[in-house]
């Protein structure tokens, strides 16, 4: 084995011929085999209804790559890993026909038993899935098994909990692979490495210092071919459920004690914990949700979310959310965190700002106007790095102050792309290392959260539409930050400058 790669290994995938595994497993699994990080002892064996063969399969994957991977090259030994079973997750007797492909493989590439099942399908199936593994002798194996399990984890509290026992029948918390693949983004894991190993900013994280955090994550597509999925669960559970909490956590927590999966995840719940809960009439005064209207993006006229297909003409179903976090510890006491996600705004854009208080005197501006404050602003997406806002002289006569940016731009080091999240994440499962995967205590904790909100929600019909597409959301979620005395940084004014 070389110093780095994984060890051998089965990836017997479910949903093998999805949006998923087409545009970002098969292009993953690929880069990983070609940076020499995946063993030569490896098959992947895809589980699906519409193919008939290996042969389409390899085709499939083939294609997947040529179309979203970067490769130009001979793809025929690695597609001669790939393995097809045509098989209904719901017929229980194709179990056993799986179970002997996959131990026959195990000895044709001396696999020593490794296996992952990946569900990268309809959640409606996971429970069904991970049931029959166990009970058909797939899980029975000498080496290790892990279950990688795709998103949404439940819809709610009560649904979580029921998935989380069908899945505890068949695999132990740490053999279950959560994925969130916001985690695996290179700058939401650089968020730990910018607190705890920078003397300038851990002293100052914290209520005496920081005035206030915002989280964009804004996209500007829309529902596309999701609307049966995404009608039933809007941008609360889509995407603040998840990938919003997750950050949050991330950026609230306190030090762990050691770099350990068990130590940085417990310090992530003990966030979750400290969330202020709220009533139901508060909800309000706390969280915005929005609908997109018809509108213009990128020059091109898109239409309401009402009218997209397979969308109720009236759904209440917020597509964009809006809120304020307050994390009730002694750090954060009294520093609001505020988030907005929402599809259809103005610009695809994920970045943290991290805003701090002002200098309790002011003195380059004695005429009553405000200094800039200092800003750290973390660019997730689709930039990658730093910028550190502070105030300087101007140059010349006098003491006048202007306002400068220390960037840094991943792409400047070596100009070459980040590997995509789901390829680390692939990579960590298959080493085993689930630091950047969601605990169930995590799923659970923020499950109980947003079910205060959307019970609430589901009670009241919204005002919907309320922002035209191509805007950065409803007014209301201005007017959630202007009540505090604060704004949004907008996103679009905070790019790195990559050339930096
Ligand atoms: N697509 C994305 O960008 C993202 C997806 N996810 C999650 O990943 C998972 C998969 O999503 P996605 O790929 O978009 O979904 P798709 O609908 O594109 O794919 C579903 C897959 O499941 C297979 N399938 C459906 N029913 C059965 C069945 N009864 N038996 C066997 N196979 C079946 C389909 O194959 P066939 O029809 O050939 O049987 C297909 O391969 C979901 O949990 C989703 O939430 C998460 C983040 C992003
Ligand atoms: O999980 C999801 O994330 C995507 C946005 O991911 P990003 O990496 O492009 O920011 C979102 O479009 C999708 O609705 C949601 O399910």
């Amino acid at each position: 084995m070389k110093h780095t790669e994984a060890p051998a290994s089965l990836i017997l995938l479910f949903g093998a011929t999805g949006d998923l595994a087409k545009r970002k497993l098969y292009p993953s699994i690929y880069n990983l085999y070609k940076k020499g990080l995946l063993s030569d002892r490896f098959a992947v064996v895809g589980v699906a209804r519409r193919l008939k063969d290996d042969d389409d399969f390899r085709n499939w994957v083939k294609e997947s790559i040529d179309t979203f991977g970067n490769s130009s090259e001979d793809l025929t030994e690695f597609i001669s890993h790939f393995y097809y079973q045509s098989h209904d997750v719901t017929d229980s007797e194709s179990y056993r026909e799986l179970k002997n492909l996959v131990d026959c493989l195990d000895t044709t590439y001396h696999l020593d038993g490794n296996r992952i099942f990946y569900l990268a399908m309809s959640p409606e199936f996971f429970g069904t899935v991970a049931e029959h593994l166990k009970e058909d002798g797939l899980t029975d194996t000498k080496g290790f098994k892990r279950l990688v399990i795709e998103k949404p984890f439940g819809h709610d509290l009560p649904s979580a909990i029921n998935l989380n026992k069908r899945i505890r029948s068949a695999f132990k918390e740490n053999e279950v692979y959560r994925i969130d693949h916001y985690l695996g983004k290179e700058m939401v894991q650089n968020i730990e490495v910018i607190r705890f190993s920078n003397a300038i900013f851990e002293p100052l994280w914290n209520n005496r210092y920081i005035s206030n955090i915002q989280i964009t994550s804004s996209e500007t597509l829309g529902v596309e071919e999701r609307a049966r999925y995404y009608d039933k669960n809007g941008a609360l559970r889509d995407m603040l459920q998840n990938h919003m909490m997750q950050i949050v956590s991330l950026l609230a927590m306190e030090p762990p004690i050691k770099l350990t999966t068990d130590e940085i995840r417990s310090e992530k719940v003990r966030v979750l914990r400290a969330l202020r809960p709220f009533k139901n009439e508060e909800i309000d005064q706390y969280f915005v949700r929005g609908q997109y209207g018809e509108g213009t993006i990128n020059n091109e006229t898109v239409p309401a979310y009402r009218n997209e297909p397979n969308v109720d003409p009236e759904s209440n179903t917020e597509t964009y959310v809006a809120g304020k976090f307050m994390i009730d510890n002694f750090r954060w006491a009294g520093v609001p965190f505020y988030i907005r996600t929402g599809k259809r705004m103005d610009k695809k854009s994920t970045k943290i700002v991290v805003q701090f208080k002002d200098i309790p005197m002011n003195l380059y501006y004695k005429n009553g106007s405000s200094l800039n404050p200092n800003l750290l602003v973390i660019h997730i997406q689709p930039e990658e790095g730093i910028t550190l806002h502070l105030n300087v002289k101007k140059t010349g006569q006098g003491m006048e102050t202007n306002p400068v940016k220390l960037n840094f731009s991943n792409k400047s080091i070596d100009g070459m792309n980040t590997p995509e999240a789901y390829e680390k994440l692939l990579f960590d499962c298959l080493r085993g290392d689930a630091t950047n995967f969601t605990h169930w205590d995590e799923v659970a904790l923020s499950w109980r959260f947003v079910d205060q909100i959307s019970e609430v929600w589901a009670n009241q019909k919204a005002p919907f539409p309320n922002y035209a597409a191509g805007t950065m959301g409803p007014k209301a979620a201005d007017e959630l930050l202007e009540k505090d005395g604060f704004f949004w940084w907008p996103v679009a004014d905070l790019d790195v400058d990559e050339n930096c």
